[in-house]
């Protein structure tokens, strides 16, 4: 192999440059798309029944493993034999029964399948696509949106278009990207009003979706492949949604779309139309040709009926009883190997094989050209300005949090109302120590696990799609929570102490607000670390509750540390709640007298002698405080392991 030298790679350099400055050129003129067609050779799609995910990921959900069977491992053809071609200017409808292959085929197209085994050629203008071209050339809107409920739509808009455009566009080019895409998909009257979502009222299903579609079109992709768009809109909005995918398409785009049984008027605007059947193509060509194509092969559309529900149903077996489903298989077959025989005789070579043109030849050099896109700085920016905004964008969630640490304060300070000095009130003090380091930091972990169980669908399609890196979101995360964690410690730090009578020291204040605060943000990571890790809300949930307990347990007040279980010692030492505990007391006591109204007994006269008494007497301040970091900082990186390793696709969707 030659080496490249001196004015060799001055000249690769240079046509790089070139490329990139095109590029930019080109994503900046919204109007001149690069002209793209969409090829598919019989393509197979193989995955290995039952065994969607990896070994680990098995684990995190509380399954087996490995999975022991007797012989050979079932294998699904989830697709067979597929081929297809749709150009420039073209929009193409894949429709289909429910587990027909829709999803799978879209998902293989855009390099998104997670397992399996595929043969068969996909390309791009006669080039063989990869991962890097369609993640730079393709767009992929899925079933479910990932907006974040909290943004308006100028919002979201904004942010991807901050993290998807290349750094040269500056403020007004970002801006001037983002109003022409409004514009095209007529997002105007809702700019400025809440995404919304399951709990938040927000705009109209129809127009979530074109916003998501819209969140693709921000770096004008040529080709756009769309996962049931209409799913859940009536038919009037599908329609209108319908035709705004029509006009892109003409607009030079290469549109695919999965869809249930359209409507006619919607059939109508479809250039090329698939059926797919069990992972076969029953029909695969131009919609105007589909109803002539069935009718001679004796299945004439009956008059009143809508042709896609008709001959979506024809492709379909039935399994309603055995004698529907024998009858209905047979058809099916019949059907797929018909147009598959139709295939061959009219196969005379309108796929193009691998001519290399200017565009296509151009096409490589743009996916071998590195993009000057946002670094990881930028990406970190964006997403902390994202996240800020969307937490305190969240009144509903702040205000029972708020609410939630001021009424545990207030519980814990008319429980221990006006502490005096005597030995019950001595040993009340202790538990008062006790319970104010447990009670809320517990509430954190449930509270931030459910938090993150939210955030976790966004997050799993915005990495795959390449939008940012695990390493900006993480710190963003960390960076963004601080000002509402230090809210909510404030509140709870303030109603108790007064109630309770505690030492009325600005110095002592701050120090136990600072063990507080460390307490629980041990806990918010701790809830970090098992939302991650986890993929359930409930899964989730119910390890990081197991795990508070067993802190709890070993953590020094329910048991004397001297009379501890051997075997639980070890435990102990790593209970972020003993340490908690221990610095809360050793801040408290040691400056209170207690009274000793009865002559017989042991009396305990102050608070050092009551550290001893519960064998704290050797407790440093600076050692607890190191330790609870200490633990914060091994789940955060808990956290970003499992952010970086594990699919962070919750199980629930
Ligand atoms: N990785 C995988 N492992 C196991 N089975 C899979 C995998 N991917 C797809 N399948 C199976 O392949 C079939 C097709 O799934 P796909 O999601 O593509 O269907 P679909 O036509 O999009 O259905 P729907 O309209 O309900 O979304 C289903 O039976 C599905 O369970």
């Amino acid at each position: 192999m030659t080496q490249m030298t001196g004015p060799d790679m001055e000249s690769v350099d240079g046509r790089r440059d070139a490329i990139n400055t095109r590029y930019e050129e080109y994503i900046s003129s919204y109007s001149h798309h690069l002209p793209m067609n969409l090829q598919a050779q019989d393509v197979s799609y193989i995955v290995a029944e039952g065994m969607a995910n990896m070994w680990w990921a098995r684990l995190t959900s509380l399954q087996m493993p490995w999975e022991w069977t007797r012989g050979p491992k079932r294998k699904k053809r989830v697709l067979n034999g597929v081929s297809f071609q749709v150009n420039c200017g073209q929009m193409l409808a894949i429709l289909g029964t429910s587990g027909s292959g829709k999803t799978s085929l879209l998902d293989v197209l855009a390099c998104r399948q997670t397992s399996g085994e595929l043969t068969g050629r996909i390309t791009v203008n006669g080039v063989e696509r990869t991962e890097t071209m369609i993640k730079r050339h393709a767009g992929y809107v899925r079933q479910d949106d990932r907006l974040l409920p909290n943004l308006t739509v100028r919002e979201s808009l904004m942010f991807v278009a901050h993290l998807k455009l290349p750094t040269s566009f500056n403020k007004e080019q970002i801006e001037t990207r983002v109003d022409s895409v409004v514009a095209e998909l007529g997002l105007r009257p809702v700019y400025d009003s809440k995404v919304g979502g399951a709990e938040i009222r927000g705009i109209s299903g129809g127009e979530r979706k074109r916003v998501s579609i819209a969140t693709q079109l921000l770096v004008d992709p040529s080709i756009l492949l769309l996962d049931e768009p209409t799913s859940g809109l009536d038919s009037f909005t599908a329609h209108h949604l319908v035709e705004t995918l029509s006009t892109l398409a003409k607009n030079n785009r290469t549109i695919l779309l999965t869809i249930h049984q359209p409507r006619s008027d919607i059939f109508k605007l479809f250039d090329l139309v698939m059926i797919l059947t069990e992972g076969n193509v029953a029909y695969y060509g131009e919609a105007a040709k589909m109803i002539p194509y069935f009718t001679k092969l004796q299945y004439p559309c009956p008059e009143f009926t809508n042709p896609c529900d008709f001959y979506v149903d024809l492709c379909t077996v039935d399994t309603k009883t055995e004698v529907t489903e024998i009858e209905s298989s047979r058809r099916v077959d019949s059907l797929v190997k018909q147009y598959s025989q139709e295939m061959l005789q009219n196969d005379s070579g309108a796929f193009v094989n691998g001519a290399e043109d200017e565009p296509t030849r151009l096409r490589r050099d743009l996916e071998a050209t590195r993009l000057y896109l946002p670094g990881w700085f930028t990406q970190w920016a964006v997403l902390t300005r994202r996240a800020l905004i969307n937490n305190f964008a969240d009144y509903g969630f702040l205000l029972v949090q708020i609410a939630e640490s001021v009424f545990m304060s207030l519980v814990i300070g008319v429980v221990y109302l006006n502490l005096q000095f005597d030995q019950y009130a001595m040993r009340d003090r202790f538990a008062l120590m006790f319970i104010l380091g447990a009670l809320y930091p517990y509430m954190m972990v449930v509270d931030v696990v459910g938090k993150y169980h939210k955030e976790r669908w966004p997050l799993y399609h915005d990495l795959q799609d390449g939008l940012y890196t695990p390493g900006p979101f993480f710190w963003a995360k960390l960076v963004s929570e601080i000002p509402e964690h230090t809210l909510f410690l404030i509140l709870y730090s303030v109603p108790y102490y007064w109630l309770s009578n505690m030492q009325n020291d600005a110095l002592l204040f701050f120090q136990t607000f600072v063990i507080l605060f460390l307490t629980a943000y041990c806990c918010r990571c701790v809830g970090m670390a098992f939302a991650a890790v986890f993929p359930t809300c409930q899964s989730a949930t119910t390890s990081a509750q197991g795990f508070f307990a067993t802190m709890l347990l070993s953590g020094g007040f329910i048991i004397n540390m001297d009379n501890l279980f051997e075997g639980m010692k070890w435990l102990s030492n790593v209970s972020f709640l003993k340490w908690s505990y221990q610095s809360l007391c050793l801040v408290e006591l040691p400056g209170l007298n207690f009274t000793c109204p009865l002559p017989i007994g042991t009396c305990i006269h102050n608070g050092s002698e009551a550290l001893k008494y519960y064998s704290m007497e050797n407790i440093e301040m600076w050692k607890s405080c190191t330790i609870l970091g200490a633990e914060s900082i091994f789940f955060l990186i808990v956290f970003y392991i499992a952010l970086t390793f594990i699919s962070q696709k919750p199980q629930e969707s």
